[in-house]
C-alpha cells in the first residue's frame, strides 16, 4: 500500500509508506496558467429580438424541414379554407340580394334563396372540413418538431459536464425543454400559417373592396392611415395615463375605436350610394365584412410579427444550449483492453475547487494511492471532501492543473511528479494504472467504476429494469444475467416473494422500498458493471448487505467512505481526509494505535455516538 503525504511536494522527497515507491521532483517555476473556467451560465435569458434574425430563420427552417410535405398540405388546406372564408362575405351580400330582391314573386325568391343557401352550405361545410385538415396536419408537425427540438436538446443536455449542472437551475433546463421548444415549434406551424392567412386575408380582403365597390374602396383606404394616425395618439395617451398595467386595455381599446371608427364611415358612405342606387344593400354588407375581415386580417399579421419574434427569443435560447459544446468529452479517449486493466488508483498532488466555489478549495495538494485489488477506507469529518475524492475518481469533475500554491511561501511553484525515471506527471493528476484519466474515456471508465450510495439512485420502473440498468449494454442482459447477480447481492430472496417478482415497480427513486433492499439492488447493479474497481459509501449495517458488499468487493479496487469500525476494519489501509488532504493513511490496527490520531479520535467518537443512540433508545 502505498500512500502520499499531504502538502506541496518539497524537491525530491518521496513519502512512501508501502508498495510502489513514488519520487517527486519539482520542476521549472515557470507558472501554468490555471484553467479558465469556460462553464458559462445560461440563467440570463435571451431576449426577443427586434429584427429577424436572418441565421435563426434559417435554422427554423431547417427544423420545419422533416415536415415539409405535412406543411405544404396545410398550407394548401389553408388557402382552401381561406378561399372560403374570404368568398363568404360575397356571397352573403348575395343572399341579402336575394331576400330583398325586387319585383320577384316569392317563389322564385324562394327558388332562388334556397339553391344558394343548400351551394353556400356545401362550400362552407368544404370549408370547414379544409380547415379541420390544416389544423390536424399543423397539430402533427408541430408536435413532431418540438419532440425531435425536445430529444436534441435534452441528449445535449445530457452531454453536459456535472459542472454545468451545479451552475444551471434545473427550473432553467426545464423551461427550455417544455416553454421554448414549445414557442418554436408553434412559432413554426401554427402561428406561420396564421400569418399565411392573414397576409392571404387581407390581400383577398382588399381586392374584394374593389371588386365590390371601387369608389368604396378607395374611400376606406384614404381614410385608414390617418384614422391608424389617431388610434396610435390615442393609444399613447392612454399608456402615458397609466404605464404598464394598462397596456393591454390601451391597446384593446385602440384597436376597438379605429375598427369602429372605419365600420362607421363605410356605414355612412355605403348608405348615401346605396340612397344614390350606386349599391345594393348585399352589396353593402360584403363590403361591410369584407372591411370587418381585412381589420381583422392586419391585427392578425401584428400578433404574427410578435409571436415570430418571440419564437426567434425562445429559439436563440435553444441554439445557446444546443450548440454549447462539454467542458470535456463524454465518449471520447483512450480505452484501456479489459486484461490490461489492474485497477491501480493515484492521486498526484491534487487540489480542487468547485467551479462554483473556486474560493473555497475542497482539495490542496492531495496525494494518495490505491494499489489495485486492495480496499481504501476514506474516513473524515463531514465536509472533508470524502464524495468529492469519489467525483474526481468518477471524473465527474477535473482537478486544478498546472499551478499550485505553495501555503508556506506563497509562491506559485509548478510541481511534475513522477513514478517512474520515464513517466512524468505535472500535479493534479489522478491516474488508474499509470493513465491519466483526462486521456480515458470518461464512458468506460465510468463503466469501469461501480459505485454504491447510500442512498442509491433507482429509477421508477421494475427491478429488473434497475439491475439490469448496470450493464453497458442493458437490452443484452439475460434473465440469468439478472438473477444471479441478485443472488450474489443477497437481493433475489425478497425480490421473489414481491407478487411481481423482477417485474415490481419500485417507485420514484424506490420509495416502496427500505434502504437495505435499496442498497441491495445497486449492488446487483453494480455487480452487472464490470467495475474493476469499486466506490462504495458505507453501506446500512445490515449483515446481508454487508455481506453482499463484501462479495461484490473481492477482486477489485475498493474506495470504501467508511464511518464505522466494522467496515474500515476490513479494509487494508485507512486514508484520513482533513484540512484539505490526506492527514493520515495506514492501516486501521496501526492508525488507531496512535492515540493523538486524527483517526482514533473520529473512530472514539463515533462509538461514542452509537453508545449515545443506544442509550436514547432504551
Ligand atoms: N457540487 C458542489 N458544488 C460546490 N461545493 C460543493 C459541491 N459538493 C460539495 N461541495 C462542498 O465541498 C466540500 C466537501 O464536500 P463532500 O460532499 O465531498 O464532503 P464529505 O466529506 O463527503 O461530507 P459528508 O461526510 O457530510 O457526506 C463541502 O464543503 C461541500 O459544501
Amino acid at each position: 500500500m502505498c500512500v502520499l503525504p499531504c502538502g506541496p511536494i518539497r524537491g525530491l522527497t518521496a513519502r512512501t509508506l508501502t508498495h510502489t515507491p513514488v519520487a517527486f521532483a519539482s520542476s521549472s517555476a515557470s507558472s501554468t496558467p490555471t484553467p479558465a473556467d469556460s462553464v458559462k451560465t445560461i440563467t440570463e435569458r435571451a431576449q426577443s429580438p427586434t429584427t429577424i434574425p436572418v441565421d435563426d430563420v434559417k435554422r427554423i427552417l431547417r427544423l420545419a424541414h422533416p415536415e415539409r410535405w405535412r406543411l405544404a398540405a396545410a398550407v394548401g388546406f389553408l388557402s382552401v379554407s381561406s378561399a372560403v372564408t374570404m368568398s363568404a362575405p360575397f356571397f352573403l351580400g348575395k343572399v341579402i340580394d336575394t331576400i330583398y330582391m325586387t319585383g320577384a314573386d316569392t317563389e322564385t325568391m324562394t327558388a332562388s334563396l334556397t339553391s344558394l343557401c343548400i351551394m353556400l352550405t356545401g362550400v362552407f361545410l368544404c370549408g370547414g372540413a379544409a380547415n379541420a385538415a390544416r389544423v390536424y396536419l399543423m397539430q402533427i408537425s408541430g408536435q413532431k418538431i418540438v419532440r425531435n427540438l425536445r430529444a436534441s436538446v435534452f441528449a445535449s443536455i445530457l452531454k453536459q459536464e456535472v459542472a454545468f449542472f451545479d451552475r444551471t437551475r434545473t427550473g432553467e433546463l426545464i423551461n427550455r425543454l417544455s416553454a421554448d421548444t414549445t414557442v418554436v415549434g408553434h412559432s413554426i406551424t401554427d402561428n406561420l400559417s396564421d400569418g399565411l392567412r392573414a397576409v392571404g386575408q387581407a390581400a383577398a380582403g382588399v381586392s374584394m373592396m374593389f371588386y365590390v365597390s371601387p369608389s368604396m374602396a378607395c374611400f376606406v383606404l384614404l381614410i385608414v392611415p390617418p384614422m391608424a394616425g389617431l388610434a396610435i395618439v390615442y393609444g399613447k395617451y392612454l399608456r402615458s395615463i397609466s404605464k404598464r398595467t394598462q397596456d393591454a386595455l390601451a391597446q384593446t381599446t385602440q384597436t376597438g375605436l379605429s375598427g369602429n371608427l372605419m365600420i362607421l364611415s363605410v356605414l355612412y358612405k355605403g348608405g348615401l350610394m346605396m340612397a344614390s342606387q350606386h349599391m345594393t344593400v348585399g352589396e353593402l354588407s360584403s363590403f361591410l365584412m369584407y372591411t370587418f375581415w381585412v381589420g381583422i386580417s392586419i391585427a392578425g399579421l401584428s400578433s404574427f410579427y410578435s409571436e415570430m419574434m418571440k419564437g426567434f427569443g425562445a429559439g436563440t435560447r435553444l441554439w445557446e444550449l444546443l450548440d454549447r459544446k462539454p467542458e470535456f468529452p463524454q465518449n471520447e479517449g483512450l480505452v484501456l483492453p479489459s486484461d490490461q486493466l489492474k485497477g491501480q488508483l493515484e492521486f498526484y498532488d491534487v487540489s480542487f475547487a468547485y467551479p462554483t466555489r473556486k474560493e473555497a478549495p475542497v482539495f490542496q495538494n492531495l496525494s494518495l494511492q490505491v494499489p489495485a485489488g486492495t480496499i481504501m477506507a476514506v474516513v473524515g469529518p463531514s465536509g472533508s471532501g470524502k464524495s468529492s475524492l469519489v467525483s474526481l475518481l468518477l471524473r465527474l469533475y477535473d482537478a486544478d492543473t498546472g499551478e499550485s500554491l505553495h501555503p508556506e511561501t506563497s509562491i506559485s511553484v509548478v510541481y511534475r511528479c513522477f513514478i517512474s525515471d520515464n513517466d512524468f506527471f505535472s500535479p493534479g493528476i489522478i491516474t488508474i494504472d499509470g493513465h491519466d484519466i483526462r486521456d480515458l474515456n470518461p464512458y468506460w471508465l465510468r463503466n469501469h467504476i461501480g459505485t454504491v450510495s447510500q442512498e442509491p439512485v433507482l429509477f421508477s420502473c421494475s427491478i429488473r429494469d434497475n439491475i439490469a440498468y448496470g450493464a453497458v449494454d442493458p437490452d443484452t442482459v439475460t434473465t440469468e444475467d439478472i438473477y444471479k447477480a441478485a443472488r450474489v447481492a443477497n437481493a433475489f430472496g425478497f425480490i421473489q416473494d414481491f407478487p411481481n417478482g423482477f417485474d415490481t415497480v419500485v417507485g420514484e427513486k424506490g420509495v416502496l422500498l427500505s434502504g437495505g433492499q435499496k442498497q441491495r439492488i445497486a449492488i446487483a447493479r453494480a455487480l452487472l458493471k464490470r467495475p474493476s474497481f469499486l466506490s462504495a459509501l458505507d453501506a446500512e449495517n445490515e449483515s446481508l448487505v454487508q455481506e453482499a458488499l463484501e462479495r461484490l468487493m473481492e477482486g477489485r479496487t475498493v474506495v470504501v467512505i467508511a464511518h464505522r469500525l466494522s467496515t474500515i476494519q476490513n479494509a487494508n489501509a485507512v486514508a484520513v481526509l482533513d484540512q484539505r488532504c490526506i492527514a493520515e493513511c495506514g492501516q486501521p490496527a496501526e492508525l488507531l494505535g496512535n492515540k493523538q490520531g486524527l483517526f482514533r479520535k473520529l473512530m472514539e467518537k463515533q462509538t461514542f455516538l452509537q453508545e449515545a443512540q443506544k442509550q436514547a433508545l432504551r
